[in-house]
Order: C-alpha cells, then structure tokens, then sequence
C-alpha cells in the first residue's frame, strides 16, 4: 500500500467558546471539524468551498501557523504534533506555505534580496556565494529578472509579487507547496500565467501541492484530487473530472452550478439560500441540510454517512476514489464499488 505524504486525521479546530463565568457555556467557532485526509506524494488536491468554510484555518494548522484543537497530522508517518520542537523545525521546512495576498504578506521594508536570502539562510544554511548563486537561481525560477533583487515589494505588480511569494516558498527546498488562494487577488490574466508557474515548478521540482481555492474553476485546472469543504468538514472528495462530471452531494452541485465550467455538465442549482449557516449558532445534524434541495428529518438530527468509493471491498484510504454524503437519496450507484463509513466513527 503505498503512504500518504500528509496524513491528516480527525483534525479540528475550535476558537473561543469555554465556560464563562456563572457556569454558562460560551459558543466557540468550530472552523475545522475532524477533517481527515490523505495527500499522496505528487499530486495537487484542490480544496474547494466558500469563504469562512475554514480553509485557512486547515492550511494553516499544516504548515505550524496554528494549532489544532484535536487530531493529527502525520508527515511521511512522523507525526507532527508529537515532535519535539527542534525535529519539528527541521522538518518544517519540507511543508511552504504561499499566502493569498502576495504584497501584505511580504516585509515592506525588506528588498528582495533580504526576503530571499532569509530562508536560504536559516533553513538551508547558504552564505556567501553560495547564498548568492542560489538567489539568482531562485529569481530565474519564477521568471523575474536579475535587477529586481534590490527592489521593494510595493514597486511590483500583484503577479510579480506573488512569484516572489513563491520563490520564498522554494527557497526552503520543500516537498509540500500549501497554496492559499494564491491567485485570488490577481487578475484573470496573470491568474493563468502563475497557474502555469506552479503546473511548471510542481514537475521540476517534484512538488506535492494541497491547493486552496473558493474558485472551483481555479481549482479544476490544477487539481487531480477535489475536496470540498463545507463548513468545516470535508463533505466530498474525488478525482476531479468525476467531481465536476457527476458531483455526489448536494452541496457540490450547487457550487457547480453557481461557477460553471466551460465545456462542463449543464447543472441546475437546486437551492437558492445562499448563507453558511452563523457558525455560534450551528443548525443540528447536518450542516447544509438548511440549504439542501433533498434534506430529510434525519439529515436535521444527525450527519448523514459519508460513503467511501473504493476499487477495492475493505476501505482503504490509499484508494478512495470519492468520498460523499450517503443521503439524502439520489440516483443510486453501483453497489460493488461502495463501502459505507459512517462519519462520526471516523
Ligand atoms: N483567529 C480566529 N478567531 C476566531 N475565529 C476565527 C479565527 N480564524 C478564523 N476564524 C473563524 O473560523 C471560520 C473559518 O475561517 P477561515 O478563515 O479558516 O475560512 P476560509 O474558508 O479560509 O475563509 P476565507 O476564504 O474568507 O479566508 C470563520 O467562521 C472565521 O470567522
């Protein structure tokens, strides 16, 4: 069988809430809720869903920015909250994150020369010429010409400073690239040419990439895996043409239907209430039954089962296909490739 690169298990995320004085409950925000997933080595999994979904929260938990309220993450088998801090540091370096806003997230008082060379000093250890061959290395990786290196992040375009943004993930050598949102902020044509960057950097340099997006048709182009997430948890997953070809849930049909791909499937949305729900206040059972055209009494008072689509009869993660809401009930799929899990035993 082969191993997850990241194994990502039962993970969840609670800010706030607690006892409050006088015995009193204070809600707290469940921004991710026991998330598993697998990332094989090699590919790009796109993880799709609407803002406040808690995408940033799990990116973040990835790359050590947070800190989970449960679960674990396991990279290569070591898992990471178990480390103590120096191992941890050490490999860190192997999981970069690309952040959204590429000029916010760089040091305005930095030159470009001192952002690079940070990293390539303290996680690779370069000085002197070594530090300055690997500098220009790194700008001629992302396409930016040699002069740049003296110059502030304001004097450059927003496609410009994201391939910055970039190249300070590389300069660590990672194996993992978590990119959140990093083409958001850019315009529709410069949002191509670094999708091409990132297409080409991830087979030069043997990347793994988990890539974050609300934009499904983002998604769609770089991604062989799609997780959908929805408020909080992981409500679909699977190879991403037969995610768009014959979305499973509900909740993935209507972000089709709202982000339709050229060439793709007509699909009608079937729901037209468009608010997450608030998450102090969340809605019993399942959380999309609210919105959801096919939502039945049981869907308000428990998570449906997810279903696992395996080749194989035993579940065996290395080789889900997909992952999917079991009801509400739709057309019915081949029995032989189904294993059933119920969620909450996960
Ligand atoms: N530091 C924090 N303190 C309290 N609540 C938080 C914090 N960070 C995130 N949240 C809440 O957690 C939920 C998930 O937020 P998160 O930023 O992860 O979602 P997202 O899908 O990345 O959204 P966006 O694309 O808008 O950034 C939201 O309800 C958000 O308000």
């Amino acid at each position: 069988m082969i191993e997850p690169l990241l194994d990502i298990s039962g993970l969840s995320r609670t800010f706030g809430g607690g006892k409050r004085w006088f015995g009193l409950d204070r809600p707290g925000v469940h921004a991710v809720q026991e998330v598993d997933l697998q990332v094989m080595r090699g590919e790009t999994l796109g993880i799709v869903g609407e803002s406040g979904c808690g995408k940033s929260t799990l990116a973040r938990m990835l790359v050590g920015l947070d800190t989970p309220t449960k679960g674990r993450i396991f990279y290569e088998g070591n898992d990471l909250q178990a480390m103590i801090r120096d191992d941890r540091r050490a490999l860190s370096r192997h999981i970069q994150y690309v952040f959204q806003d590429p000029l916010s997230s760089l040091n305005p008082r930095l030159r470009i020369r001192d952002i690079l060379a940070a990293p390539l000093r303290h996680l690779r250890g370069l000085h002197g010429h070594a530090l300055e061959t690997r500098l220009a290395e790194l700008l001629e990786i992302v396409n930016l010409r040699p002069e740049f290196i003296t110059r502030y992040p304001h004097e450059f375009s927003g496609g410009q400073a994201q391939r910055i943004g970039i190249a300070r993930a590389l300069a660590a050598e990672p194996k993992v690239l978590v990119l959140d949102e990093p083409v958001s902020a850019l315009d529709v044509s410069i949002q191509a040419q670094v999708l091409k960057l990132l297409k080409r950097l991830k087979s030069e340099f043997d990347l793994t990439y988990l890539f974050i997006s609300h934009d499904l048709s983002v998604v769609e182009t770089i991604s062989d895996r799609i997780a959908v997430m929805y408020f909080g948890r992981i409500i679909e997953q699977a190879p991403a043409r037969q995610l768009f070809q014959s979305p499973a849930h509900h909740y993935t049909r209507l972000l089709i239907a709202s982000a339709p791909i050229p060439g793709g499937p007509p699909i009608v949305a079937e729901s037209s209430d468009a608010e997450l729900p608030d998450p102090l206040a969340p809605p019993s059972g399942c959380a999309f039954a609210p919105r959801c055209p096919q939502a039945q009494e049981a869907c308000r008072a428990r998570r449906p089962l997810l279903e696992a689509f395996s080749s194989q009869s035993k579940l065996d993660t290395s080789n889900i296909h997909r992952v999917a809401c079991l009801f509400p009930a739709r057309e019915p799929l081949s029995r032989d490739s189904r294993t059933s899990v119920d969620e909450t035993s996960r």
